[in-house]
Parts: structure tokens; sequence; C-alpha cells
């Protein structure tokens, strides 16, 4: 593309009068720069982009796009907030991906993946071409790749829809952190179906307090847009048992269609009955009653199913194939997934990695487990501090035996993490500290016999961990497995 039509999408007040240039490709790090790219000068957390402007140039940067006049070779196009047109070219230059999909964005703190992957697996059964973009993983058609955010920055966003426009993908399931709807990740895409799961703590240390957070998720329901599409409506998903979803609904112009189970909604789960496989319930729509059986335990569970249940229902899909497709899922990997290696008691691995989680989990295992109950938990280093002691105290109000561990304690002092769990637990001598995670498994299965349930809590589906600047090999999951059969 021409530099001149690229940056007449900034549609700046003094245009671009400089030389034209063709422009091959469009980065952010100058370790990818090629001949021809057009450099973004973005200032982070931990450096500034701008530094590296020169060594873009002498790796064949073509122009430079800019905050501040930079002494180059190149042409230097100064913007205010390069993070904004970074999203504005990237969308350009990509050929407007998401207007070619049909895009559905999910929010909350809690649920995020495990939804978008019932949302995408409905889809995938009608046998449509899905994209997925979350914590686990990306994945374009039947290829996944690596994530490092659960909601990568702009660029890599819109390449990504991109390359899923390529492989003739028609519906893209995402999950929005509230870090990106915050940092403009997401601006330029356009979401046909925007979903909230729940807003309860987390992310503290980022957006300081709960009305801030709450103000992030609420980004997703503004950015739908204040147009009416009548061939094509735009639809808001929420939990009309979260309050925050009122503060989304006034977000947004697009049509509002609640789920729920407490309170009245469009979409209302009753008769909710645990079973030996799984949870049965009924979904109400109106006059309408539909029996589901799904293979998933748990209160959340069911908020989960009824929030991908809406999004495919606003999307057209018929109510008979969604409650198929939800009924066969056998679940998601390291959301309460089984650990089976031959033992007679219970080894759960879960992400639950926040107070509400911790608690919903616990709680669902409490009202089937008849013996002792084990909990393995940790709190992430350079992450909400203020979650640890909520934690902990959740811990030992649902568990017997809680042990507190290291999660990824990152560049922080692993017995500091533990002091400040301890501190939510004064006075209560239930627990026990074993800061080597893998030591405090292994005790964990040493420890349980016939009939007791051990939840493995924090890291899920993670395949690491992280001390200090070290990634270490680490699965909660192998750790467990290698365990029992070590007893
Ligand atoms: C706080 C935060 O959001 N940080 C994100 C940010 O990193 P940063 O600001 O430190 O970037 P930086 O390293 O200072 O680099 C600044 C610029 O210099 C450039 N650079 C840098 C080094 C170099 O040698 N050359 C170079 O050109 C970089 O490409 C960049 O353009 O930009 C990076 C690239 O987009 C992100 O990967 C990174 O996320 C980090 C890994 C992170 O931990 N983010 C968390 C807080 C986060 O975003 N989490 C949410 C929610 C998770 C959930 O609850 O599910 C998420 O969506 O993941
Ligand atoms: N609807 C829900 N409400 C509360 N807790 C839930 C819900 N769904 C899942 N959980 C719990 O939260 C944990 C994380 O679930 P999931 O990975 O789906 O959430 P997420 O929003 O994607 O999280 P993250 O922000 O870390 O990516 C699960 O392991 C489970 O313990
Ligand atoms: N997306 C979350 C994941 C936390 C997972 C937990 N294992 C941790 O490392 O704190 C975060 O980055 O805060
Ligand atoms: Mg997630």
């Amino acid at each position: 593309m021409r530099l001149k039509e690229l940056l007449e999408n900034l549609h700046l007040l003094t245009p671009y009068q400089g030389e034209d240039l063709e422009i091959t490709s469009i980065e952010n790090d100058n370790r990818k720069v090629q001949k021809g790219s057009l450099f973004i000068c973005i200032k982070g957390y931990t450096v500034d982009g701008h530094d590296f402007a020169a060594s873009a140039v002498r790796n064949g940067a073509a122009a430079v796009l800019a905050e501040r006049p930079l002494p180059l070779k190149v042409p230097v196009i100064i913007v205010k907030d390069t993070k904004r047109a970074m999203a504005v070219l990237a969308d350009a230059f990509y050929g407007q991906p998401t207007k070619k999909l049909k895009l559905i964005g999910i929010t909350g703190t809690n649920g995020k993946t495990t939804t978008s992957h019932m949302i995408e697996k409905i889809f995938a059964d009608r046998g449509c071409k899905t994209g997925l973009i979350g914590t686990m993983y990306t994945k374009i058609a039947d290829k996944t790749f690596e994530s490092k955010n659960t909601t990568p920055e702009s660029l890599t966003l819109q390449k990504t829809f991109h390359q899923m426009v390529g492989e003739g993908v028609e519906t893209a399931v995402m999950e929005v952190s509230s870090h990106a709807l915050d940092l403009g990740r997401v601006h330029g895409c356009d979401f046909d179906v925007a979903v909230f799961t729940n807003l309860t703590q987390d992310h503290l240390d980022y957006h300081k307090t709960m009305e801030e957070y709450k103000r992030a998720k609420s980004l997703l329901f503004a950015q739908l847009g204040n147009t009416f599409h009548h061939q094509n409506p735009k639809f808001a998903v929420l939990n009309a048992d979260d309050p925050a979803s009122e503060m989304f609904r006034s977000a947004t112009a697009a049509h509002v269609v609640t789920y729920g189970i407490d309170t009245e909604a469009d979409i209302q789960a009753q008769n909710i009955q645990m079973t030996s496989t799984g949870t049965k319930f009924e979904i109400v729509i109106g006059e309408n009653r539909y029996p589901i059986h799904i293979q998933l335990i748990g209160k959340f569970s069911v908020y989960n199913v009824l929030a991908s249940f809406t999004a495919a229902l606003v999307s057209g899909i018929p109510i008979r194939q969604i409650i198929h497709s939800l009924e066969s899922l056998k679940g998601v990997a390291g959301r309460f997934e089984l650990v089976q290696a031959g033992q007679d008691f219970t080894v759960i691995v879960d992400y639950a990695h926040t107070p509400d989680s911790l608690e919903n989990v616990l709680k669902t295992i409490r009202h089937f487990a008849k013996r002792k109950i084990f909990v393995v938990v940790g709190c992430g280093g350079d992450r909400d501090r203020t979650k640890r002691p909520l934690m902990a105290e959740i811990a030992c109000r649902y568990a017997t035996h809680p042990i507190f561990t290291s999660d990824n304690p990152r560049s922080e002092d692993p017995i500091a993490i533990l002091k400040d769990m301890e501190a939510g637990v004064a006075g209560n001598s239930s627990y026990k500290i074993i800061p080597d995670r893998k030591e405090a498994i292994v005790y964990a299965v040493n420890q349980a016999s016939s009939g007791d349930v051990i939840l493995i809590a924090g890291k899920g589906h993670e395949t690491y961990q992280q001390i200090g600047n070290e990634v270490y090999e680490f699965d909660d999951r192998i750790v467990a497995r290698e365990a029992i059969k070590e007893r």
C-alpha cells in the first residue's frame, strides 16, 4: 500500500506532504522490521519504542510514525497518540478484516475462555469455519498459535483477522480483556455480538478501583456502535444477575438480550439439578422450556452455557443445534479438568485465580465432596495484591485442608506473596504453607485418602511456571499424575 493512501485514514489536520513510498508492512517492534516497513513508535510500560526507531531504519523501515520529531533519514510522521493511530492504520492496511467476519467478543472477569470455546464449538458444529482469540491460543480454522496476551494489541489483532479472512473463516470468537479495552487494542474491531459474563474483583493493580474496572469493561458495549444495522443487527448479551449489566445496557444502542438464573431474564435457567454426569436444567424463553443436560458442573457452568446459548441464538442458530453442541461439550482444558490416574480420590485442576472463581469452584466441590477437601493454591506475582488475602480466606472457608503455595511469582519474592495471603487468615491454623508448587501438589496427593477431593487452583492449562525471569516447564496436570503414580 502507498504511504499517502495509508495515512489518509488518519484524517490528519495537516495531511502528509512528504514522499510517497510503498509500505510493505507495519511493525511496532524494530526486530520485525523489513525493507519497506512503516515503523510505529509506542511508549510502553517497559521501554519507549522511539528509542528503537534508528535501529528500525537500519533494518529497512521506509517511514516512521512517532509522537515527537526524530533525526532520521526517512519520513517521520508525527501524531499525538501512536497507539490510537496504530489501530486505525492496522485496520486499513489489512483491509478492514472484521467487516468480513462475524465477530463475537466476550468480556468479564471469569468465564471468557470457557464461553468463547462453547460459542466456537456451536458454530464449528454447524460446519462453519471458525477463528478464536484468547488466553490459551489463537486458532485460525484448524491451526493454533501461541498467544502472549488474552487480547493482543491492535496490529497483531488485525493481522490475525486478515489471516482468518484469507483462510475462509466466517465467524471469529474472541476474549476481550479489560486491559485491551482500556488500551484501545480492539479499536477498529467491528463486533456483531458483545457478551458479558460477570464482574468481580481482579486486576486492581492495573485499574485501581472496581469502578474503573467496570468502566473499562463497558467500552466493549459502547464500541458495538450507535447505529442500527437492520439487515445485520448487533446484540449485547448481558448477565441479568450481575448489577454491572445495567451500566453496559446504557452504554450501547444495540439490541440487549439478557440471560440469568436468579433474576428474571429473556433467557433463564430453571430447575437446575446436579447429576452424577453433569448438570440438568431447563432453558426458559417466554412460554417455551428447553431441557438440557450438560457434562459440566457448577452454577458458574450454567452461566457460561446461558451466555453461549444466547450469543448463538441471536446469531440465528436453531435452538436444537445449540443444545446439541452444548450437551456434547466435554469441557475446556484446565477448567475443572479431572486428573485420572487410577486413584480412589478426585483430583481437579482449575484455572481459578480470582476470589470469585475460587469460591465458585470450591462451592461446587462442597456440593459433592463427602470427605476431606484439599486445595493447593497460590497467587500470581506482579498482579493484583489485594486479591491474595481474599483468596486465602476463601480457601480456608471452603476446604478442610488448604495448602498455600506459589503460582507464577514473576519478579516478586514468593514468600512475600504467601505473607500477603496469610494476612487474610489471621488466627486460622487449618492451612499449611509449602512454597514449592510441586512439593505442595505431592504433599496433597500423599495425604489424600479414598473419597477425598484435591483442587489444584490457579494455573489450569498453563504449561510453565515463571519465577523471577526464568520460565520453567510446569503443568499441574502432569505433576499431579506423576505424584499419584509414585504414591
Ligand atoms: C502492561 C501491558 O499490558 N503490557 C503490554 C505491553 O507491553 P509493554 O508496554 O511493556 O511494551 P514494551 O516492552 O515497553 O515495548 C514498547 C514498544 O517498544 C517496542 N520494542 C520493544 C523492545 C525492543 O527491543 N524493540 C521494540 O521495538 C515494542 O514492540 C513496543 O511497541 O505491550 C505488549 C505488546 O502488545 C504486551 O504483550 C504487554 O502485555 C504484557 C505481557 C502483560 O502482561 N499484559 C497483561 C497485564 C495483560 O494485558 N493482560 C490482559 C488480561 C489477561 C486476562 O485477564 O485474561 C491480556 O489481554 O492479556
Ligand atoms: N461464569 C463464571 N463465573 C465465575 N467463575 C467462573 C465462570 N466460568 C469459569 N469460572 C472459573 O474461573 C476460572 C477461569 O475461567 P476462564 O478461563 O473461562 O475465565 P477467563 O475469564 O477467560 O479468565 P482470564 O481472564 O484469566 O483469561 C475457571 O477455571 C473457573 O474456576
Ligand atoms: N490472565 C491472568 C491470568 C492469571 C493466571 C495466574 N496463574 C497468574 O499467573 O497470576 C493474568 O495475567 O492476570
Ligand atoms: Mg481467558
